[in-house]
């Protein structure tokens, strides 16, 4: 009796163990003509919490999204989404769990914003159903939150950079999914919108894998980070243990210090401009520690 309640205890927290991981990715490669593109990538996400995936151009970001929402499969490694196997679910089981918003979309002709947004419910429905009061108050909700309820009625076509990237981020709400992925999601946006859908991507309070390029806004707004070089994660762990100088310097190539920002307390980073490496992140000689010091103790004697 003691025994089979002990199993069960355990059998328990395994369970809430996976529950409270949303994500849990092993050892995952993936190659393309003939060349390593990723490789042996392991990592977890707790339930709730925003992953930014940060590296160089050409390190392996986007072709890490494309594994996790599945445009590519990987050679090796599984993929497991609150302890299943997402190579399992079928495509609108996979639809209703992962929603994604990318860069590059295709033309959406003339469909006005709210109708692009309501392609949201789509994993939600059956082939006859209606659209219902509720699906038009989930629609009119997410636009809302992105700030877009005055564009409800225009052609998507017809929106601006910034305001159709908004408008995949409220599609994507729209489709309760338990992990969002994005790619570069701030890409279009100016500062005040890259502050106000990353804040928003927060407040959702569900999973968030996302790749971006301004490491000081993945300092300010994601609870974990993955540094790619290369295919490979050079550092996972919170932004205060990843986004070091010399980690910063080794992989981008650039001169740069750190200090916890007076708000959140995270790095923000600044940068030291005319000293940045001539070759890409993958060619550079390696990093002369010694070199950088010189020039931040130069910079600071200047000042
Ligand atoms: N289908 C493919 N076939 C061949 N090479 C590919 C393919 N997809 C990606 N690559 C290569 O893999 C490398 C990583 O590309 P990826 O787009 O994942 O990088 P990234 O980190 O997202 O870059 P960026 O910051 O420039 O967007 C690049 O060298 C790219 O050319």
């Amino acid at each position: 009796m003691d025994e089979n309640n002990s199993d069960k205890q355990s059998r328990d927290e395994k369970h809430s163990a996976n529950n409270a991981c949303a994500l849990t990715v092993c050892d995952l490669s993936w190659h393309a003509d003939d060349r390593v593109i990723l490789s042996d990538i392991s990592f977890s996400l707790a339930k709730g919490e925003m992953l930014g995936i940060i590296g160089p151009n050409g390190a392996g970001k986007s072709s890490l999204l494309r594994c996790l929402y599945r445009y590519i499969k990987p050679d090796n490694g599984t993929i497991n989404l609150f302890g299943q196997n997402t190579s399992y679910f079928s495509a609108k089981e996979f639809a209703r769990q992962v929603a994604v918003v990318l860069q590059d979309t295709p033309h959406h002709f003339e469909l006005t914003t709210d109708q692009l947004v309501a392609i949201g419910l789509t994993p939600h429905k059956g082939p006859f159903d209606l659209t219902t009061s509720a699906d038009r108050r989930l629609v009119a909700d997410a636009l809302e939150k992105v700030g877009l309820t005055h564009k409800a009625g225009q052609v998507y076509e017809h929106l601006s950079g910034g305001e159709k990237q908004r408008a995949l981020i409220a599609r994507a709400i729209v489709q309760q999914p338990k992990l969002l992925i994005l790619d570069e999601p701030t890409n279009h946006l100016d500062i005040r919108y890259q502050i106000q859908v990353m804040e928003l991507l927060r407040e959702i309070g569900i999973s968030v894998i996302t790749s971006i390029h301004d490491l000081n806004l993945a300092s300010a707004m994601c609870d974990q980070i993955l540094l790619l070089d290369d295919g490979r994660c050079v550092a996972h762990g919170t932004p205060k243990s990843v986004l070091t100088e010399e980690r910063i310097s080794e992989v981008f190539g650039v001169c740069c210090s750190t200090q916890a920002h007076p708000q959140h307390g995270n790095p923000q980073i600044s940068y030291f401009y005319g000293y940045s490496h001539s070759e890409n992140a993958h060619g550079k000689s390696a990093h002369d520690k010694s070199q950088w010091d010189g020039i931040k103790r130069h910079k600071q004697d200047e000042d």
